[in-house]
């Protein structure tokens, strides 16, 4: 089945930042022509890093809720949030949230690297892309 992947959503935690940048290396060409929105230190990594990005707030000052209205509003195919289970996070709501916006309106939601591979060669059998 052949479907147009518009908008992908990246996310990652302090602690998984690093691991996000090397993920997405690997999904360059799937990724060419997709739009990508990113929390606004996740998005100056992948920034730094090549990709073009729709760069939101920081997470803890309002970027995963901006992200979740993104999502509840029909504009994002799929989201990447690799989250840091060792760390505390002061906008644990927000991160709630997001992922509750996911299920709700029935959105690929990869939580870690495995995860965003299978996400990852989903969307690819989705557009068609060897
Ligand atoms: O906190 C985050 C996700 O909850 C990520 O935000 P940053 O990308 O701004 O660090």
């Amino acid at each position: 089945m052949n479907k147009e992947l518009k908008r992908v959503a990246m996310i990652a935690h302090d602690g998984k930042k690093a691991e996000m940048v090397g993920f997405f290396k690997d999904y360059m060409d799937l990724l060419s022509g997709v739009q990508i929105v990113a929390t606004g230190t996740t998005g100056s990594h992948l920034v730094k890093a090549g990709l073009e990005v729709d760069c939101k707030l920081s997470g803890p000052k309002g970027g995963d809720a901006q992200i979740a209205a993104m999502v509840a509003e029909g504009d994002v195919d799929a989201v990447f949030f690799f989250r840091d289970p060792l760390g505390k996070h002061p906008h644990e709501p927000d991160v709630q949230m997001l992922m509750r916006v996911c299920d709700l309106y029935d959105i690929p939601l990869a939580t870690n690297p495995a995860s965003g591979k299978l996400v990852m060669s989903g969307l690819k059998q989705l557009v068609g892309h060897n």
